[in-house]
């Protein structure tokens, strides 16, 4: 780990649930919150992004103008119901997939027109990735999972500095292993590592409990959550789970494309309450929009 453990306090959840303290993380001696941090100060921005999948009668607006910074050193989770967006907000946030019209950027690095090589380039250097089913090679042993995007990028691999990463999410001696012999947890914690080997200005992670029982996803969580405190690290997540989210600075609620809520610091009951709510409205409105069959 990174020298810390996760801390304890008085959280709302039960224990072994994926919550942290009420009161805060590390005693209230955290930096300045990611909130409070002026706009300039963004790893991530989005301006207007619209994308739209399909054309005419039959084409889906998955992003409808969403504009958000998203502060260097801080914690985001992304939430929403089913197809609200929350995917193409991370794809077009890491340029995976391109806006139809408005710009990203990646600190000054504007994302949006760049050539598909340039962008590659900026993802192998820039940006770190954790999925859902961790996306490990099950070739490579851990340490050159750890080194391929270092590999990929051309840069020097320094062998000490991939054990000391693996050392701190928790996995010393296991650099020979292949991801196979690896529990779930394991292999998370491995694509963690190759997330942070490259000292990248953001990591995106797309759903990196879904696949783990709740005392695992609790363990890659503290992972992400010290990899912000301590490493400086900027971490946008999409993720369903309440408890997952509650670990984040802030929580941004995506429906019908559109950012139509937030919420910082709070715990996982009331983010599942603002979650209730926001289906219960969205499902409303597609109810009304839906044609009215079989009346004449
Ligand atoms: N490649 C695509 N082609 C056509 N439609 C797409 C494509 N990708 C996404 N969509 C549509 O865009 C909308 C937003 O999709 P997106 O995957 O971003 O939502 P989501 O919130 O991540 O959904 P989920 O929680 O179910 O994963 C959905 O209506 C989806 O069907």
């Amino acid at each position: 780990m990174f020298g810390r453990s996760r801390p304890q306090g008085p959280g709302t959840a039960a224990a072994g649930e994926a919550t942290p303290p009420a009161g805060g993380y590390f005693g209230g001696q955290e930096p300045m919150r990611a909130f409070d941090r002026p706009v300039t100060d963004a790893a991530v921005l989005l301006r207007d992004v619209h994308k739209k999948y399909g054309r005419g009668s039959t084409a889906t607006h998955a992003l409808r103008g969403v504009s958000i910074a998203l502060p260097r050193g801080s914690f985001t989770a992304i939430m929403g119901p089913s197809g609200s967006g929350k995917s193409t907000f991370l794809q077009c946030s890491a340029g995976l997939d391109r806006p139809d019209s408005g710009s990203v950027l990646l600190g000054d690095t504007e994302l949006t027109r760049m050539r598909e090589n340039k962008l590659s380039d900026v993802r192998l250097s820039r940006m770190g990735f954790v999925f859902q089913h961790f996306n490990l090679l099950p070739a490579l042993t851990v340490h050159q999972n750890v080194e391929l995007p270092l590999k990929l990028a051309g840069k020097r691999i320094d062998r000490n500095k991939t054990e000391e990463i693996l050392s701190r999410v928790g996995l010393p001696d296991r650099g020979h292993r292949r991801p196979g012999e690896l529990s779930g947890g394991q292999q998370q914690r491995v694509a963690i590592a190759r997330a942070l080997v490259t000292e990248p200005d953001v990591i995106f992670a797309d759903e990196p409990t879904g696949a783990l029982d709740t005392t695992t996803a609790s363990e890659v969580l503290a992972l992400l959550r010290e990899a912000v405190d301590q490493l400086g690290s900027t971490v946008v997540m999409v993720t369903h789970e309440p408890n997952a989210a509650a670990w984040a600075d802030r929580v941004l609620f995506l429906v019908d494309g559109e950012i139509s809520d937030e919420l910082t610091l709070v715990d996982s009951e009331e983010i599942a309450s603002r979650m209730r709510e926001l289906t219960r409205t969205a499902n409303r409105s597609k109810a009304a929009a839906a044609p009215v069959r079989g009346r004449a």
